[in-house]
């Protein structure tokens, strides 16, 4: 996660429940210095111009600031320049058949050929959510970590697809497995102990310093201190610079090699990749309405697809009807809407006559050999069994949900 450079920022909960401005914003300001008239909330709160949340890009005329976004009729869409999530997100926009073609690895702009008028810019995560949040791009894909980090609850941004099937992740407090945590096993637990004071904070290292303060004061930890870093945050508490840290987790390995734990109730969010669009854009900017539909359903398609095979199979029977009450019969063929059959002809006496029935489903991977089980079972031979590419409904739910989220 990247985040300001080896910035300090101490905070004490009952500040900020004092001053919501500051609670909502912790990134605005480039550089500020803040002590309350209270000697019981006494905050040094100190963050890098890097972690600003960046305002629409200003236009000087004449010596005079235009605050105004730069009109444009393109329709842009931001992808991650780096990290895990960039590979991942260009592989499923191929799979959709949505390939980006990039002159060059080192051009941040790109076209996506089958969808005219948009434009791909490829940014920092943390920067596509800045961005759609001033109105420099209209649609992005993001991790849920960093949408929730960099977009604050901003009504402004829409999750448009809530589950692209990568970067999955949690956000979740971590403990040394040693020493005063050994028995610590829940966030009460943390919380209750008596070692945390105003003179003494739970020192926290994390690069979430929005969802940081929010998840612990939401959950009664008074007195934490944060400090952040750019990575390799599971040092800090070995070093000596933490007593927890807040950060991603996928498989634990990290954790576990450095001897530390999740406690219970510490996961602050689940996260997977999201497209996410700006409401503005949504409602005001010509075509990008028409362009996220576009994408969700190829999105979605492609999505519902991934988990599925078709069966086709063989089956004697004396009707359509009859072969299709023995497959409705077995739990796990009864496939997206039900079987299609067809009779399969051959020639009987110079007559074609149908003794046998072909039948079609549509099965979960997971489910897939107790299907085939089921299928022998009630007669079924010369069983197929590819790999479904897309699966286009009427109208996919989510396209739905957002017309509903907008009130269109
Ligand atoms: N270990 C992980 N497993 C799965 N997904 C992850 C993991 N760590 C991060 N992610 C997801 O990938 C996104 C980008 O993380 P990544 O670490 O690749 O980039 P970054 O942190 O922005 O860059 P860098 O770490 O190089 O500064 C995160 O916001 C999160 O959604
Ligand atoms: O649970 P795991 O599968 O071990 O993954 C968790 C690690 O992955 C991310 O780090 P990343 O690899 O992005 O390195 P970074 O700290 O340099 O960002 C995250 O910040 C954790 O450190
Ligand atoms: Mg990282």
């Amino acid at each position: 996660m990247a985040a300001a450079t080896a910035t300090m920022m101490m905070l004490q909960q009952p500040f900020l429940q004092q001053c919501p401005s500051l609670a909502a914003f912790p990134h605005s300001p480039s550089s500020i210095s803040l002590s309350s008239s209270s000697s019981r909330f006494s905050v040094k709160f100190i963050v890098h111009s890097c972690c600003q949340t960046s305002p629409s890009p200003m236009n000087v005329v004449n010596g005079n600031v235009d605050l105004k976004p730069a009109e444009r009729s393109e329709i842009r869409l931001g992808l991650p320049s780096k990290g895990r999530m960039a590979s991942d997100t260009l592989d499923l926009l191929k799979d959709c058949q949505l390939s980006v073609k990039q002159a060059n690895p080192r051009q941040y702009v790109a076209q996506i050929p089958q969808i005219s008028n948009l434009e791909v810019w490829f940014q920092r995560p943390s920067d596509i959510v800045r961005k759609l949040l001033s109105g420099d791009l209209d649609l992005g894909i993001v991790g849920f970590d960093t949408l929730s980090e960099y977009g604050q609850g901003s009504e402004d941004l829409v999750i448009v697809h809530n589950a692209l099937d990568y970067g999955e992740c949690r956000l979740s407090i971590a403990i040394p497995k040693y020493g005063i945590f050994e028995n610590v096993n829940s966030v009460k637990e943390l919380a209750e102990m008596p070692q945390w004071t105003s003179d003494k904070p739970l020192r926290v290292a994390t690069g979430f310093t929005y969802l940081g303060p929010k998840f612990m004061k939401d959950n009664g930890l008074e007195h934490v201190a944060f400090s952040t870093a750019d990575g390799a945050l599971e040092a800090a508490p070995a070093m000596g610079i933490a007593d927890a840290i807040l950060d991603l987790v996928s498989s634990g390995t990290t954790l576990k090699e450095n001897n530390l734990k999740e406690i219970e109730g510490g996961v602050v969010l689940q996260s997977q990749a999201v497209l996410v669009a700006s409401k503005k854009s949504l409602y005001n900017r010509k075509g990008v309405l028409d362009t996220t539909h576009e994408i969700l359903e190829r999105f979605e398609a492609h999505l519902r697809a991934e988990g599925q095979f078709t069966v086709v199979a063989n089956m004697r029977g004396s009707s359509a009807e009859e072969v299709a009450e023995r497959i409705l019969s077995q739990s796990s063929l009864s496939g997206l809407q039900g079987p299609t059959i067809s009779p399969v002809f051959c020639k009987k006496d110079g007559r074609a006559s149908a003794d046998y029935y072909a039948i079609c489903i549509c099965v979960p991977k997971k489910a897939l050999y107790t299907s085939v089980k089921q299928l022998r079972a009630i007669g079924g031979s010369g069983v197929l069994i590819s790999p479904l590419t897309y699966i286009f409904d009427e109208e996919t739910p989510r396209w739905c949900e957002l017309l509903n989220k907008l009130g269109l």
